[in-house]
């Protein structure tokens, strides 16, 4: 692929933007396009949730493709739309901001670094109307105390978690990390109040603290926030809270709010489970959940509410006509929901804006974002990848899937001189493997993409083999250590396959912008075949379904085992600190006692679970692209 490098230089990145034309009426991108005209109802929300530090868009994947500053962009014209129809607009995030991508976590690698320093100021330049925090802003202290700090702080009154406190070691005092609630009125007068919960959350570090929602509904101050004397027209709860699976807290919260409130529309913006979706609980309460990583945005439009001058149907455009609960007659409120894929292709159609789309604040987060990858050493490249390998597309024993790969790369690394005569094995959790490996160039960003998480890699020395050849197995049969199971998964999807997709990350970038322009209208590409409570038509882009294998909670992987095939009579237990607790419990459960005390460092506590591929990756991959 002539001209492409792994490490690219921003200023040609640049230049390429500007010569290229951003019309071509003759490219062919390997996306199509939206289906019509977006809903807007009385009230309408554009949601975001999950977006892991993916604000740089997916580089190597056009449908996927725009970046913070072009969200950015569309959020200036769509707030412009909603006043020239005579609605409300709010825009919401659900929480998740940390944990990958480069731009968001390679800042924790450098000195005194915290991971999210450079992404949150840049996530910042939009201008959200609330914000709730999500399980990733609490796993590391320094994060929760730089969100307390900081972010909250930017966001003030809009930033609510009404279950989420954090001691400030100023005064060694539990404080909220932002706000309990928010009680305000729009611009064309719906009354609203507003809260942000998390689910019960329990894997945080000790300087916060999650109060159970089963507990917060007792507590006094949310009693008396649901029963101010102020008029509510609409309760808003924001959740990092799955709106369909079992670990979701809202049902708990509408319960609590219905008690006193039976017929007050409540709206729930979830997060979490990764997953489009949007479910009704009753005919004036549903939930929206809108994806991760900065795929989909999503979009509710609401009507019917008692309130407010604004219009309940504005014109020359979509209204919301669905009753939440199908068939009701006489409903008052009215829905509609879409799902939005994130590329420049939606955003310019939607904003009714496509020759002046970039503003001039979207302009300045898109180079913003370009001068960090640089100054990040984002492009760094560790070697080529000789094909994609993926979560979840293949069976995870098939050699499409991530999981051999990992297994190979665990042997070939995770070795600690001192121990290396005795035969290991090495167990990781499959939930902190996050996104496809993609064939071409893998470089520093894709190392944190991958794998971002920085667990260190811990040991039980001398495990007797009649138990630890039984710890997969139970491992696997024990409790979930990661994400819920139950899923919308997506595969990586190329750009396309003549143009050199993979050879330059930051020059494809420019051909992403110039090219999701023009939509192909022939042919329906893979990508989210959604069906949530309203059925299967909330996908804004149609696609064709991709394929998805579920996989265990653990994979293992096997070192230094005798060359006769024979069985050792000890190994070393290799494992993530993640997942220590679940191999104690499974040795347990196997027939012989450990603790955490038997536990110590097998690798230097600087080479953890994101640095296990690069490393493989110089030893077997060529440089040469
Ligand atoms: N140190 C960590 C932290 C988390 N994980 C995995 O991530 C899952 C949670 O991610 P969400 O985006 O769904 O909140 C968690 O269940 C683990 O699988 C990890 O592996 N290591
Ligand atoms: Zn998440
Ligand atoms: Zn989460």
């Amino acid at each position: 692929c002539d001209g492409c490098t792994g490490t690219g230089d921003v200023e040609m990145v640049r230049r390429a933007r500007l010569v290229q034309p951003r019309m071509q009426p003759d490219a062919k991108p390997a996306i199509n396009g939206p289906k019509g005209p977006l809903p807007w109802g009385q009230i309408t929300f554009a949601h975001t949730s999950d977006t892991h530090g993916w604000l740089m868009g997916h580089v190597k994947e056009e449908n996927y493709g725009a970046d913070w500053g072009d969200y950015v962009s569309f959020i200036r014209h769509m707030r412009y739309k909603a006043r020239s129809l005579g609605v409300d607009f709010l825009v919401v995030d659900s929480g998740d901001l940390h944990d990958g991508a480069g731009l968001s976590d390679a800042t924790a690698k450098l000195p005194g670094g915290v991971n999210g320093e450079v992404s949150l100021p840049i996530f910042e330049n939009l201008d959200y109307d609330l914000l709730t925090i999500g399980n990733h802003e609490l796993y590391v202290a320094d994060i929760t105390y730089d969100v307390f700090e900081n972010f909250a702080k930017f966001y003030r009154s809009r930033y609510l978690t009404s279950n989420v406190q954090i001691r400030d070691p100023k005064d060694n005092k539990f404080k909220y990390v932002g706000k309990q609630y928010k009680y305000f009125t729009t611009y064309f007068g719906i009354r609203i109040m507003a809260f942000g919960v998390l689910f019960d959350f329990t894997g945080n570090a000790n300087n916060s603290k999650i109060i159970k929602a089963k507990d917060m509904v007792q507590e006094q101050w949310f009693l008396d926030a649901i029963n101010t004397s102020e008029p509510v027209d609409l309760f808003l709860v924001l959740g990092h809270n799955s709106v369909r699976s079992s670990t979701g807290t809202f049902p708990i919260i509408r319960e609590a709010i219905r008690k006193v409130r039976p017929d007050t529309p409540i709206q729930f913006f979830g997060g979490h489970s990764h997953t489009r979706d949007f479910k009704v609980f009753d005919n004036s309460s549903t939930a929206l959940e809108p994806g991760r990583y900065c795929e989909t945005l999503g979009w509710l439009a609401l009507s019917g509410i008692d309130a407010g001058k604004g219009k309940h149907k504005p014109e020359g455009v979509p209204n919301p006509t669905r009753p939440a609960i199908n068939g009701t007659v006489g409903a008052k409120i009215t829905y509609d929901r879409r799902y939005i894929d994130w590329n420049r292709l939606s955003f310019e159609y939607h904003s009714d804006n496509v020759r002046t789309f970039d503003t001039p604040r979207g302009e300045s987060v898109t180079n913003e974002i370009w001068d960090e990858r640089h100054r990040l050493n984002l492009t760094n490249l560790y070697g080529c990848a000789p094909q994609t390998y993926c979560l979840s597309c293949a069976p995870q024993d098939s050699e499409l899937s991530l999981y051999p790969l990992v297994q190979k790369a665990l042997s070939a690394t995770i070795i600690n001189e001192s121990r290396k005569t005795t035969a290991r094995l090495i167990f990781v959790n499959t939930g902190g493997f996050r996104f496809d490996l993609v064939k071409g160039p893998f470089t520093y960003d894709d190392s944190f993409i991958v794998a971002p998480f920085t667990n260190a890699f811990e040991y039980i020395p001398n495990v007797p083999y009649k138990y630890a050849s039984q710890l997969l197995v139970l491992l696997n049969a024990g409790a979930p250590q990661k994400r819920d199971m139950d899923r919308q998964h997506r595969s990586f999807l190329p750009t396309s396959a003549d143009s050199c997709p993979l050879d330059s990350v930051q020059f494809n970038r420019a051909l992403v912008k110039r090219k999701t322009i023009t939509r192909r209208q022939e042919a329906v590409t893979p990508g989210y075949t959604t069906k949530d409570d309203f059925g299967i038509d909330g996908d804004d882009t149609p696609h064709s379904t991709v394929p998805y294998y579920r996989t265990t909670n653990d994979i293992m992987a096997k070192g230094g085992f005798p060359e006769d095939g024979s069985d050792p009579e000890t190994v070393d237990i290799i494992f993530y600190d993640f997942i220590r607790s679940y191999v104690i419990t499974a040795l347990g459960k196997a027939g012989v006692n450990y603790t955490a005390n038997d536990v110590s460092l097998y690798m230097p506590k600087t080479f953890t679970s994101n640095d296990f591929l690069p490393a493989y990756a110089k030893m077997a991959w060529s440089k040469d692209c």
